[in-house]
Protein backbone atom coordinates (compact mmCIF):
# COMPACT_ATOMS: atom_id res chain seq x y z
CA UNK A 1 0.00 0.00 0.00
CA UNK A 2 1.25 3.55 -0.86
CA UNK A 3 1.58 6.36 2.23
CA UNK A 4 -1.23 8.23 -0.04
CA UNK A 5 -3.75 4.93 0.43
CA UNK A 6 -2.56 4.28 3.91
CA UNK A 7 -5.68 4.42 6.59
CA UNK A 8 -6.41 7.90 7.71
CA UNK A 9 -4.04 9.64 5.82
CA UNK A 10 -6.88 11.99 4.57
CA UNK A 11 -6.36 13.50 8.14
CA UNK A 12 -2.62 13.61 8.24
CA UNK A 13 -1.43 17.09 9.86
CA UNK A 14 1.43 19.09 9.22
CA UNK A 15 3.84 17.72 11.50
CA UNK A 16 7.48 19.15 10.57
CA UNK A 17 8.12 23.16 11.49
CA UNK A 18 9.05 25.39 8.08
CA UNK A 19 12.16 27.09 9.37
CA UNK A 20 13.57 30.01 7.58
CA UNK A 21 17.43 30.83 8.48
CA UNK A 22 18.50 33.80 7.42
CA UNK A 23 16.71 33.82 4.20
CA UNK A 24 17.01 36.82 1.99
CA UNK A 25 16.44 37.78 -1.49
CA UNK A 26 17.45 39.86 -4.08
CA UNK A 27 16.16 39.74 -7.67
CA UNK A 28 18.37 41.56 -10.85
CA UNK A 29 15.81 43.19 -13.21
CA UNK A 30 16.65 42.16 -16.86
CA UNK A 31 18.15 46.01 -16.96
CA UNK A 32 20.65 44.88 -14.90
CA UNK A 33 19.03 46.65 -11.43
CA UNK A 34 19.01 44.92 -8.23
CA UNK A 35 15.94 44.86 -6.13
CA UNK A 36 16.32 44.06 -2.66
CA UNK A 37 12.88 42.28 -2.00
CA UNK A 38 13.59 40.29 1.62
CA UNK A 39 16.06 41.08 3.99
CA UNK A 40 17.60 38.68 5.75
CA UNK A 41 15.05 36.74 7.87
CA UNK A 42 14.42 34.09 10.26
CA UNK A 43 11.71 32.45 11.21
CA UNK A 44 9.83 28.82 12.66
CA UNK A 45 6.42 28.09 11.68
CA UNK A 46 5.49 25.20 13.93
CA UNK A 47 3.88 22.44 12.39
CA UNK A 48 -0.12 22.75 12.26
CA UNK A 49 0.24 26.35 12.84
CA UNK A 50 -2.12 28.76 10.44
CA UNK A 51 0.44 31.95 9.62
CA UNK A 52 -0.92 34.92 8.05
CA UNK A 53 1.12 37.36 6.50
CA UNK A 54 0.67 41.51 5.99
CA UNK A 55 2.59 44.19 4.75
CA UNK A 56 2.65 47.13 2.32
CA UNK A 57 2.43 45.57 -1.63
CA UNK A 58 6.24 44.79 -2.83
CA UNK A 59 7.36 44.06 0.70
CA UNK A 60 8.06 40.14 -0.08
CA UNK A 61 5.84 38.34 1.25
CA UNK A 62 5.22 36.61 -2.55
CA UNK A 63 8.47 36.08 -2.30
CA UNK A 64 8.85 34.36 0.98
CA UNK A 65 6.26 31.89 -0.16
CA UNK A 66 7.77 31.13 -3.19
CA UNK A 67 10.86 29.96 -1.27
CA UNK A 68 8.60 28.11 0.81
CA UNK A 69 7.64 26.72 -2.19
CA UNK A 70 10.44 25.68 -3.07
CA UNK A 71 9.70 27.77 -6.36
CA UNK A 72 12.68 30.46 -5.81
CA UNK A 73 16.37 29.44 -4.38
CA UNK A 74 17.19 32.49 -1.99
CA UNK A 75 20.28 34.54 -2.46
CA UNK A 76 21.04 34.07 1.22
CA UNK A 77 19.92 31.94 3.82
CA UNK A 78 18.31 28.41 3.59
CA UNK A 79 14.79 27.48 3.91
CA UNK A 80 14.07 23.86 5.88
CA UNK A 81 10.90 21.63 6.00
CA UNK A 82 12.04 19.74 9.17
CA UNK A 83 15.53 18.60 8.76
CA UNK A 84 14.90 18.83 5.06
CA UNK A 85 16.05 21.49 3.12
CA UNK A 86 13.72 23.15 0.46
CA UNK A 87 15.44 22.77 -2.87
CA UNK A 88 12.48 22.27 -5.29
CA UNK A 89 8.79 21.94 -5.30
CA UNK A 90 6.68 18.66 -3.05
CA UNK A 91 3.70 17.40 -2.65
CA UNK A 92 4.12 17.98 0.81
CA UNK A 93 3.62 21.82 0.09
CA UNK A 94 0.73 22.52 -1.95
CA UNK A 95 -0.02 26.15 -3.27
CA UNK A 96 -3.15 27.97 -3.58
CA UNK A 97 -2.68 31.48 -5.93
CA UNK A 98 -5.49 34.23 -6.20
CA UNK A 99 -6.50 33.60 -9.23
CA UNK A 100 -7.84 29.24 -9.81
CA UNK A 101 -5.40 27.71 -12.01
CA UNK A 102 -7.79 25.09 -13.15
CA UNK A 103 -7.86 22.82 -16.28
CA UNK A 104 -10.96 23.73 -18.18
CA UNK A 105 -10.73 20.98 -20.59
CA UNK A 106 -10.74 18.72 -17.56
CA UNK A 107 -14.50 18.24 -15.57
CA UNK A 108 -14.07 20.38 -11.82
CA UNK A 109 -13.64 16.17 -10.23
CA UNK A 110 -10.95 15.94 -13.02
CA UNK A 111 -8.93 19.20 -11.53
CA UNK A 112 -9.26 17.61 -8.37
CA UNK A 113 -8.43 13.97 -9.13
CA UNK A 114 -5.22 15.16 -11.04
CA UNK A 115 -2.76 15.19 -8.26
CA UNK A 116 -3.63 11.42 -6.96
CA UNK A 117 -3.56 10.36 -10.16
CA UNK A 118 -0.25 11.39 -11.15
CA UNK A 119 1.00 10.03 -8.15
CA UNK A 120 -0.29 6.61 -8.78
CA UNK A 121 -3.96 6.47 -5.84
CA UNK A 122 -5.93 3.72 -7.37
CA UNK A 123 -9.17 5.33 -9.44
CA UNK A 124 -11.34 4.32 -6.49
CA UNK A 125 -9.79 5.84 -3.83
CA UNK A 126 -9.44 9.27 -5.34
CA UNK A 127 -12.42 9.56 -6.76
CA UNK A 128 -13.81 8.95 -2.76
CA UNK A 129 -11.24 11.59 -2.06
CA UNK A 130 -12.71 13.95 -4.72
CA UNK A 131 -16.00 13.42 -3.50
CA UNK A 132 -14.96 14.20 -0.24
CA UNK A 133 -13.31 17.06 -0.38
CA UNK A 134 -15.78 18.35 -3.25
CA UNK A 135 -18.76 18.02 -0.56
CA UNK A 136 -16.13 19.44 1.97
CA UNK A 137 -16.02 22.69 -0.25
CA UNK A 138 -19.59 22.48 -0.64
CA UNK A 139 -19.24 21.67 -4.41
CA UNK A 140 -20.70 18.15 -4.26
CA UNK A 141 -23.18 19.09 -6.85
CA UNK A 142 -21.04 20.07 -9.71
CA UNK A 143 -18.11 17.59 -10.08
CA UNK A 144 -19.56 17.05 -13.99
CA UNK A 145 -19.08 20.79 -14.96
CA UNK A 146 -16.40 22.45 -16.16
CA UNK A 147 -13.87 25.37 -14.96
CA UNK A 148 -15.66 28.22 -16.95
CA UNK A 149 -19.60 27.07 -15.57
CA UNK A 150 -18.32 27.91 -12.11
CA UNK A 151 -18.50 31.50 -10.38
CA UNK A 152 -15.35 33.09 -9.20
CA UNK A 153 -15.56 32.28 -5.97
CA UNK A 154 -16.50 28.39 -6.90
CA UNK A 155 -13.85 28.15 -8.55
CA UNK A 156 -11.15 29.12 -5.91
CA UNK A 157 -12.75 26.52 -3.66
CA UNK A 158 -12.02 24.20 -6.49
CA UNK A 159 -8.66 25.35 -6.75
CA UNK A 160 -8.61 24.41 -2.95
CA UNK A 161 -10.02 21.08 -3.11
CA UNK A 162 -7.30 19.95 -6.11
CA UNK A 163 -4.35 21.42 -3.56
CA UNK A 164 -6.30 19.60 -0.64
CA UNK A 165 -6.57 16.39 -2.68
CA UNK A 166 -2.92 16.42 -2.48
CA UNK A 167 -2.60 15.71 1.10
CA UNK A 168 -0.24 18.62 1.73
CA UNK A 169 0.99 18.85 5.36
CA UNK A 170 1.67 22.39 4.11
CA UNK A 171 -0.42 24.61 2.25
CA UNK A 172 1.16 27.99 1.01
CA UNK A 173 -1.93 30.90 0.08
CA UNK A 174 -1.13 33.40 -1.70
CA UNK A 175 -4.29 36.20 -1.20
CA UNK A 176 -6.13 33.30 -2.25
CA UNK A 177 -9.73 35.69 -1.54
CA UNK A 178 -8.13 38.83 -2.73
CA UNK A 179 -10.53 38.72 -6.07
CA UNK A 180 -13.53 37.51 -4.57
CA UNK A 181 -16.63 39.59 -2.83
CA UNK A 182 -17.23 40.37 0.37
CA UNK A 183 -20.09 37.69 0.90
CA UNK A 184 -18.15 34.95 -0.71
CA UNK A 185 -15.14 35.86 1.21
CA UNK A 186 -16.15 35.66 4.75
CA UNK A 187 -18.23 32.22 3.18
CA UNK A 188 -14.01 30.79 1.91
CA UNK A 189 -12.82 32.38 5.36
CA UNK A 190 -15.21 30.11 7.08
CA UNK A 191 -14.70 26.99 5.11
CA UNK A 192 -11.29 27.36 5.33
CA UNK A 193 -11.01 27.44 8.92
CA UNK A 194 -13.30 24.40 9.75
CA UNK A 195 -10.72 22.26 7.15
CA UNK A 196 -7.57 23.67 8.64
CA UNK A 197 -9.18 23.15 12.04
CA UNK A 198 -10.10 19.31 10.47
CA UNK A 199 -7.52 18.62 9.19
CA UNK A 200 -4.43 20.80 10.63
CA UNK A 201 -2.54 21.44 8.09
CA UNK A 202 0.64 24.26 8.60
CA UNK A 203 -0.82 27.33 6.50
CA UNK A 204 1.14 30.09 5.06
CA UNK A 205 -1.27 32.75 4.24
CA UNK A 206 -0.95 35.99 2.71
CA UNK A 207 -3.34 38.71 2.50
CA UNK A 208 -3.79 42.31 2.20
CA UNK A 209 -6.98 42.35 4.62
CA UNK A 210 -6.04 42.80 8.64
CA UNK A 211 -9.25 41.97 9.30
CA UNK A 212 -9.06 38.47 7.42
CA UNK A 213 -5.55 37.93 8.97
CA UNK A 214 -6.56 38.48 12.47
CA UNK A 215 -9.89 36.00 11.62
CA UNK A 216 -7.66 33.15 10.39
CA UNK A 217 -4.33 33.29 12.07
CA UNK A 218 -3.41 31.45 15.20
CA UNK A 219 -0.62 34.43 14.54
CA UNK A 220 -0.25 37.50 12.09
CA UNK A 221 3.33 38.49 10.80
CA UNK A 222 3.59 42.05 9.31
CA UNK A 223 6.35 42.48 7.02
CA UNK A 224 8.08 46.28 6.35
CA UNK A 225 8.46 47.80 3.39
CA UNK A 226 10.91 46.70 0.73
CA UNK A 227 13.56 44.79 1.53
CA UNK A 228 10.70 43.27 3.78
CA UNK A 229 11.74 42.34 7.14
CA UNK A 230 8.93 41.21 9.99
CA UNK A 231 8.37 44.08 12.29
CA UNK A 232 5.86 42.72 14.42
CA UNK A 233 4.70 38.90 14.92
CA UNK A 234 1.60 38.85 16.70
CA UNK A 235 0.24 35.62 18.52
CA UNK A 236 -3.98 35.40 18.03
CA UNK A 237 -4.95 33.24 20.56
CA UNK A 238 -9.01 34.12 20.66
CA UNK A 239 -10.03 30.93 21.13
CA UNK A 240 -9.17 30.25 24.33
CA UNK A 241 -10.57 33.89 25.34
CA UNK A 242 -14.17 33.76 22.82
CA UNK A 243 -14.68 29.60 23.03
CA UNK A 244 -13.27 27.56 20.38
CA UNK A 245 -16.79 27.69 18.39
CA UNK A 246 -16.80 31.35 17.89
CA UNK A 247 -17.80 32.59 13.98
CA UNK A 248 -17.46 35.54 12.25
CA UNK A 249 -18.81 37.24 15.51
CA UNK A 250 -15.90 37.46 16.64
CA UNK A 251 -14.87 40.35 14.13
CA UNK A 252 -17.00 42.88 16.64
CA UNK A 253 -15.15 41.61 19.94
CA UNK A 254 -13.01 44.08 21.98
CA UNK A 255 -10.24 41.54 21.88
CA UNK A 256 -10.09 41.01 18.03
CA UNK A 257 -10.59 44.46 17.83
CA UNK A 258 -7.41 45.37 19.90
CA UNK A 259 -5.27 42.68 17.88
CA UNK A 260 -6.44 44.13 14.56
CA UNK A 261 -5.71 48.16 15.64
CA UNK A 262 -1.95 46.34 17.03
CA UNK A 263 -1.30 44.57 13.50
CA UNK A 264 -2.78 47.71 11.62
CA UNK A 265 -0.91 50.40 13.75
CA UNK A 266 2.07 48.15 12.78
CA UNK A 267 1.57 48.59 8.94
CA UNK A 268 1.20 52.19 9.31
CA UNK A 269 4.73 52.39 11.17
CA UNK A 270 6.55 50.24 9.21
N1 LIG B 1 11.18 38.47 -10.99
C1 LIG B 1 11.41 39.66 -10.46
N2 LIG B 1 12.35 40.46 -10.95
C2 LIG B 1 12.60 41.68 -10.39
N3 LIG B 1 11.94 42.15 -9.32
C3 LIG B 1 10.99 41.39 -8.78
C4 LIG B 1 10.67 40.11 -9.31
N4 LIG B 1 9.67 39.57 -8.56
C5 LIG B 1 9.39 40.48 -7.61
N5 LIG B 1 10.17 41.58 -7.73
C6 LIG B 1 10.19 42.77 -6.86
O1 LIG B 1 10.49 42.33 -5.56
C7 LIG B 1 9.70 43.04 -4.60
C8 LIG B 1 8.93 42.07 -3.75
O2 LIG B 1 7.95 41.43 -4.57
P1 LIG B 1 6.84 40.44 -3.97
O3 LIG B 1 5.99 40.00 -5.11
O4 LIG B 1 7.52 39.42 -3.16
O5 LIG B 1 6.05 41.45 -3.02
P2 LIG B 1 4.63 41.27 -2.32
O6 LIG B 1 4.79 41.76 -0.92
O7 LIG B 1 4.11 39.91 -2.51
O8 LIG B 1 3.75 42.31 -3.16
P3 LIG B 1 2.15 42.38 -3.39
O9 LIG B 1 1.54 42.55 -2.04
O10 LIG B 1 1.97 43.60 -4.25
O11 LIG B 1 1.74 41.12 -4.07
C9 LIG B 1 8.85 44.01 -5.40
O12 LIG B 1 9.45 45.27 -5.40
C10 LIG B 1 8.83 43.42 -6.79
O13 LIG B 1 8.71 44.44 -7.77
Amino acid sequence: MSRAEEPGAALRSGTRDLVLDGVGHHYVTDAGDVVHAVAPTSLRIPGGQFVCVVGPSGCGKTTLLRVLAGFLRPSAGTARYGEEAITGPSHHRGVVFQQPSLYPWLTVRGNVELGPRFRGVSRPRRRERAEELLGMVGLERFGDAKPYELSGGMQQRAQIARVLANQPEVVLMDEPFGALDALTRERLQADLLRIQRRRRQTVFFITHSVEEAVFLGDRVLVMSPRPGRVVLDEPVDLASVLGPDVGAEMKSAPEFIAIRDRVAAAIELS
